[in-house]
C-alpha cells in the first residue's frame, strides 16, 4: 500500500484551468462564473447532487462539447480544441468495451483507439493490476459489471506520464478490493506528478487519497 497522498507545492503549472466558465444543456444553464485549477499531483473530487452539471463538466474539460461562456485549458491550450491528446485520459460513464472481444483483446483495442499501442506484455500486467489474471482471456459478455469496469480502468494501469486523468464515476460496480486497485493507480499517478479530476457518488478513502473538493452545490 502506498503511503497517504501529499498535495503538490502550488508553483507547479495546472493542468487544467478554468475561468467564468459557463455551460448549458438544453434550455437549463447548469452554472456560470466557474473558476478552478488542477495541478500535478493533485487528485479532485468533483461533487454535486444528481444533475448538478458533473459530467458537463467532464465534457468540457474533456474536449468533447464547448462551453456556454468562459473558457477552460488543458495545459494553457483551449481544451476543445485538443479533443486527442496524449496529454489527458478521460473515462466516461460508459466502459466502451467490445462484448465480443476478450478482456485482453478489448483493453489492447481501446488502447489502440487512443493512440496507446501497449505490448502484449504490459497489457497482461495492466489486466492482473486491476485484478483480472484469471479473466484475460474471458469474452467481455460474459464479465459482470465490476470486472467490465475493473478492464476499462486497466487503461490507467499503462500509463507512466505525468497527465491529465478525467475520470467520470469510476468507482461505479467496484467492490472493495476493486477500489483499493484503483485507489493505488491514482495515488502512483499523482505520485509521478499527474493529476485527477473525478466523479464519485461513493464516499472517497479521504485519508489514503487527501483529495480537494470541488463542490457544484456550492457554485453560482
Ligand atoms: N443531452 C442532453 N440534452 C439536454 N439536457 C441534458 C443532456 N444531458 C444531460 N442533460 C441535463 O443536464 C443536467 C446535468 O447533467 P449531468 O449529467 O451533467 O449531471 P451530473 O451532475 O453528472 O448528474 P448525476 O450525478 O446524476 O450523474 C441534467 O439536468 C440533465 O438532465
Amino acid at each position: 500500500m502506498l503511503s497517504p497522498h501529499v498535495p503538490p507545492s502550488p508553483a507547479a503549472a495546472p493542468h487544467l484551468s478554468a475561468t467564468g466558465l459557463a455551460c448549458r444543456r438544453g434550455n437549463r444553464l447548469l452554472f456560470k462564473g466557474l473558476a478552478f485549477e488542477v495541478a500535478g499531483g493533485e487528485i479532485v473530487w468533483l461533487r454535486g447532487r444528481n444533475g448538478r452539471g458533473k459530467t458537463s463538466l467532464l465534457r468540457l474539460a474533456a474536449g468533447l462539447a464547448r462551453p456556454e461562456d468562459g473558457e477552460i485549458l488543458r495545459d494553457g491550450v483551449a481544451a476543445s480544441t485538443s479533443a486527442v491528446d496524449r496529454r489527458f485520459v478521460f473515462i466516461g460513464h460508459a466502459n466502451a468495451l467490445k462484448d465480443d472481444l476478450s478482456a485482453t483483446e478489448s483493453l489492447q483495442f481501446l488502447l489502440r483507439l487512443h493512440g496507446r499501442p501497449c505490448s502484449a506484455a504490459a497489457v497482461q500486467s495492466a489486466l492482473d493490476r486491476m485484478g483480472l489474471q484469471g479473466r484475460r482471456t474471458a469474452a467481455v459478455r460474459t464479465l459482470s459489471q465490476g470486472q467490465r469496469r475493473r478492464v476499462a480502468l486497466a487503461r490507467l494501469a499503462v500509463e507512466d506520464e505525468p497527465s491529465l486523468w478525467i475520470l467520470d464515476e469510476p468507482y461505479d460496480a467496484l467492490d472493495a478490493d476493486g477500489i483499493e486497485r484503483l485507489n493505488d493507480l491514482l495515488l502512483a499517478h499523482a505520485a509521478r506528478g499527474g493529476s485527477v479530476l473525478l466523479t464519485s457518488h461513493l464516499e472517497l478513502d479521504t485519508v489514503r487519497l487527501r483529495p480537494r473538493e470541488i463542490d457544484l452545490d456550492r457554485c453560482a
